[in-house]
């Protein structure tokens, strides 16, 4: 069996090279004649997975390490037979990671106190549906926004109206879809952008054309109120700079990139393809992802719990490393800013999720205790 992969997915051989040859291609260079000989393809979400790519070739499964599969004409794969599976939730922890840190960022520049602050969440799936416990969890006001989960299930969820028009905060977390009952493209156009309230900060680690990133630029020019964070881009790897240079925080599509998340995604596709093929799960991801790195963290109960809160987010993960080598990137042409966008990913400094971290509460603090709670750490 030939399985062509992308090179930059993590442990490739030790969930895969049991099943036969594994040839590594780059991801967004992969084209037909990478393909035509391959019996199974892995990608991530570089790569466009359709009709052009692999008509005429023996593909009969596909496999994304990555939650997004906006990148996969799943109508083509359906129509050609082809078996094909995501890793749903694979990262979601690190995308919260992500956003955490930057709220944290944000409420430092701001000087906002952030329980008095009213957030909003747009799609509450793997990645929403765990930010709105850690934020509820902490004792914040949430508002929810999820039209088809609505639908479906019924519940406590406003409108995206209700969102731009009462929330200091909005947060972005849905899949980027340009048809059906509810398109997420440019779900953010010229108008909302216009419509949000005052002192609004808005966060993207989503899919970047949920924001017409144009208008977001020139409405950013216009309102110096508002901040911006984004990790993701309408055109990338190319980067709208001037719009990048009126973000707060900045970064190339890497929220997701906790290496549990990374290393996560591609033991998903490797038990997707155990099942395709009829074969028993025979690697444990548990055997290889790290042993956590932090130890644990001890915390006097008499801690100031704002001051505890910033440094357990930032103790996992703080966008502003990201943020400054991504900024140092954004020069010279176009074509050496769009592989410095590949090279920040693919040389990614490995970072950790907050569920692996350990607090330990010296002495008896309720607030302190919720705060842990929240984040997910483990109580020790
Ligand atoms: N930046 C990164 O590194 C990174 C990492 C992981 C995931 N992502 C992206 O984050 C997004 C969310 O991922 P997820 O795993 O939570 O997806 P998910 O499919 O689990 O959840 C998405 C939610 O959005 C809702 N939704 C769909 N259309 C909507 C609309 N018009 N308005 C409001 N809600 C809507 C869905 O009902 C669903 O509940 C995806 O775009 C994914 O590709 C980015
Ligand atoms: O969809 C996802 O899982 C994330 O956006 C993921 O982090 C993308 O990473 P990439 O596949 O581009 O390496």
């Amino acid at each position: 069996m030939l399985i062509v992969a992308d090179e930059n997915i993590p442990l490739l051989d030790a969930f895969f090279q049991g099943f036969g040859e594994i040839r590594r291609v780059p991801g967004r260079g992969i084209d037909r004649s990478m393909v035509e000989h391959a019996d199974v393809l892995l990608v991530r979400s570089v790569s466009q997975v359709n009709r052009a790519l692999l008509e005429g070739s023996q593909v009969r499964f596909v496999g994304t390490c990555t939650i997004g599969t906006d990148h996969l004409d799943l109508d083509y794969l359906a129509e050609a037979g082809i078996r094909w599976a995501s890793a749903p939730g694979c990262n979601a922890r690190g995308v919260v990671d992500y956003v955490l840190g930057s709220l944290m960022t944000l409420a430092e520049i701001e000087g906002a106190d952030l329980a008095q602050r009213t957030f909003g969440v747009i799609g509450a799936g793997q990645v929403g549906g765990r930010l709105i416990e850690v934020l509820k969890g902490l004792g914040w006001t949430v508002k929810v926004c999820d039209p088809p989960r609505q639908a479906a299930e019924g519940g406590d969820y406003v409108s995206l109206e209700q969102i731009v028009e009462q929330c200091d905060v909005i947060s972005l977390h849905t899949p980027l879809t340009r048809d059906g009952e509810q398109p997420t493209w440019h779900l953010f156009d010229e108008q909302r952008l216009n419509r949000l309230k005052p002192g609004t900060w808005l966060i993207n680690a989503a899919r970047g054309p949920v924001i017409d990133n144009s208008a977001l630029r020139e409405v950013l020019l216009e309102r110096e109120d508002l901040q911006a964070v984004l990790d993701v881009w309408e055109q990338e790897p190319t980067v709208d700079v001037d719009l990048a240079d009126l973000c707060v925080i900045a970064t190339p599509h890497i929220a997701g990139y906790s290496l549990d998340g990374r290393q996560r995604g591609t033991a998903q596709i490797y038990q997707a393809l155990c099942d395709f093929l009829g074969q028993p799960v025979e690697v444990s991801l548990a055997d290889l992802l790290p042993r956590p790195w932090l130890g644990g963290i001890t915390l006097d109960a008499d801690t100031d719990p704002a001051w505890a809160l910033a440094a357990l987010c930032r103790s996992v993960y703080d966008p502003r490393r990201d943020d400054a080598d991504f900024r140092r990137s954004l020069i010279g042409t176009v074509a050496e800013q769009r592989s410095a966008f590949d090279a920040l990913r693919k040389h990614y400094p490995p970072r950790r999720e907050i569920d692996s971290l350990k607090v330990r509460i010296e002495g008896q603090s309720a607030a302190l205790q919720q705060i842990a709670t929240a984040l997910g750490a483990t109580a020790i």
